[in-house]
């Protein structure tokens, strides 16, 4: 059996695995002390556990004596990389890119084997541009739809608000309206700027992952969602690893 992990700076998706078919996936709190509660009664049949992650190091350090106490198999971390099978990083210091953002693209690459656009919207927004040719042309990081709900409910006095989704475009003539279609229009602006970017560079299409990948769909961006591609990547590639 092996465990695919992507430990996020707010939740952890996980997936189980029997001979590369899925038995089981969820997802857990990064703040939980189980935050695989849900398998407890398979973590002692675990014979590999591959992991990516964004979170601190000390919640890191933790999630690993965690899986170690539970699971008899290796428990094996992948990061960032300069090149895997025609995809090439563009970042010259390889090691800082998130290990979501490279694990999310080599999910689009083995899906797509050509150019794309990857677009994680969780806790923060990355969107990445991969080439026909395998060549990370950049990317972009933006505060996350609930991280911006957030930042303007504690660094601002008087925006008193509740979040919703509804998408709703029109100016807003109350400080509810104002923020929430704010955040709809700003979805929007990313949807079309995303449009225009997979235009210019002659992508072929667009991928979404995350968990506000519907309220983008809403406004209009047409990418195809793919709820875990970060576990897809992650799969692809320790499945590489171990059957070199
Ligand atoms: N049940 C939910 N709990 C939390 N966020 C949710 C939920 N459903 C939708 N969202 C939206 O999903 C976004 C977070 O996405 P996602 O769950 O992919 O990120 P995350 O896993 O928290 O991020 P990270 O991988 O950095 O931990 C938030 O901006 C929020 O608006
Ligand atoms: C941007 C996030 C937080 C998205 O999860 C993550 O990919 C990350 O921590 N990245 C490190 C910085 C970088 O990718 O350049
Ligand atoms: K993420």
């Amino acid at each position: 059996m092996r465990l695919l992990i992507d430990a996020g700076n707010t939740r952890l998706k996980w997936r189980l695995e029997h001979d590369l078919t899925v038995i089981s996936q969820g997802r857990g709190s990064m703040s939980s002390d189980h935050p695989l509660s849900d398998i407890d009664q398979y973590l002692g049949t675990v014979s590999r556990v591959a992991v990516s992650t964004v979170a601190r190091e000390d919640l890191r350090m933790a999630l690993d004596a965690y899986l170690q106490e539970r699971v008899p198999g290796e428990v094996r971390f992948y990061w960032a990389e300069k090149e895997r099978l025609g995809l090439r990083n563009s970042y010259s210091n390889v090691s800082a890119m998130g290990a979501d953002r490279w694990h999310g693209m080599y999910g689009a690459w083995k899906k797509r084997g050509r150019g794309c656009a990857v677009i994680d919207a969780g806790s923060a927004i990355t969107i990445d541009y991969v080439s026909d040719s395998g060549n990370h042309l950049g990317g972009y990081i933006l505060p996350g739809l609930a991280m911006m709900f957030k930042s303007l409910k504690t660094d601002a006095a008087r925006i008193a608000f509740e979040p919703n989704h509804a998408v709703a475009l029109e100016p807003g003539q109350s400080t509810g309206e104002c923020v929430n279609h704010g955040m709809s229009w700003v979805s929007l602006a990313i949807a079309q700027q995303l449009h225009r970017d997979v235009e210019q560079l002659g992508l072929s299409d667009i991928l979404v992952t995350g968990g506000d990948a519907s309220r983008l769909q809403a406004v209009g961006l047409n990418a195809s969602e793919h709820p875990s591609l970060v576990l897809d990547g992650l799969g692809f590639i320790d499945h590489e690893v171990f059957s070199a």
